[in-house]
């Protein structure tokens, strides 16, 4: 049987004398060839996320926006911000094999998107799906899933978003829910929590508000584990956004 080493002397031969290959011997060639198809496997487990990501909402998992958000520009000025950071970053760290979810309320322009940003970035980075949705956005996907044009059923949908490593929901409260929204709301996490995934929910209401909008039910699963609930309650940040920080 051939060896490594046999092909990389066979490789050398036909190799013109001023290429310097990645590799010195058959062992290192064999390492640099499974490296490439471990690099290949992962790229495609990539693509695949993102095309998945496009069908569901049509977009990649992080709008545009947010792409840049990340922990390192999150700017502290407050004691409420500090912990904010750091429990964000502590809840990304410990993301594997967790079950909590976490919910940001409070005022606008404090944060709770730029640090749900972060946390699903620094996701991304290590393989995980993950998206960031409104209430409207995600009505408006389960609505178009009515119309005869689309090869996406309900179901289909929900299943898709039940599967994603990270959903965080953003604008809860927005709007005057309806009972439909609701009971999708509540299927999502439903299902997510059954299946060990955790969601994250942005909102403007305080936590007996989020309560009274979507019910004991749904709230009591957001604190499966070792979830997080934090409140927002300084002033906007929004003001000294100028667009080309990051
Ligand atoms: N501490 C901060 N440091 C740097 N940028 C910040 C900070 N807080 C907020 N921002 C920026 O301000 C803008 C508004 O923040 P963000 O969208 O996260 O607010 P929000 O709390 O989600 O608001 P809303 O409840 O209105 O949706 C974003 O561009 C965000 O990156």
């Amino acid at each position: 049987m051939k060896t490594p080493n046999d092909l990389f002397n066979r490789l050398k031969k036909f190799m013109p004398a001023d290429v310097k290959p990645k590799f010195k011997n058959g062992e290192e060639l064999l390492a640099w060839n499974q490296e490439q198809g471990r690099l290949r496997s992962e790229a495609i487990v990539r693509e695949n996320r993102a095309m998945k990501m496009q069908r569901i909402m049509g977009r990649s998992g992080i709008r545009e926006l947010h792409m840049n958000c990340s922990f390192d520009n999150y700017r502290v000025e407050n004691d409420g911000q500090r912990k904010a950071l750091a429990l964000a970053r502590e809840y990304a760290a410990g993301f594997d094999n967790s079950i909590a979810s976490f919910v940001f309320s409070g005022r606008p322009g404090t944060g709770k998107n730029h640090l749900a940003a972060a946390i699903g970035n620094d996701l991304i980075i290590r393989g995980k799906s993950v998206l960031i949705v409104t209430v409207a956005d995600l009505m408006s996907s389960m609505k178009g899933t009515f119309s005869g044009g689309s090869d996406l059923t309900e179901e289909r949908l929900l299943q898709d978003l039940s599967h994603v490593d990270l959903l965080v929901i953003d604008e809860i409260g927005m709007q005057s829910e309806s009972r439909y929204e609701k009971v999708i709301i509540n299927q999502i996490v439903d299902r997510r929590s059954s299946s060990k995934r955790p969601t994250g929910m942005l909102s403007n209401l305080d936590p007996a508000g989020m309560n009274a909008l979507l019910g004991e039910r749904v709230m009591d699963r957001m604190r499966l584990g070792n979830s997080l609930w934090v409140r927002f309650d300084w002033d906007s940040y929004r003001s000294r956004v100028r667009g080309d920080e990051y």
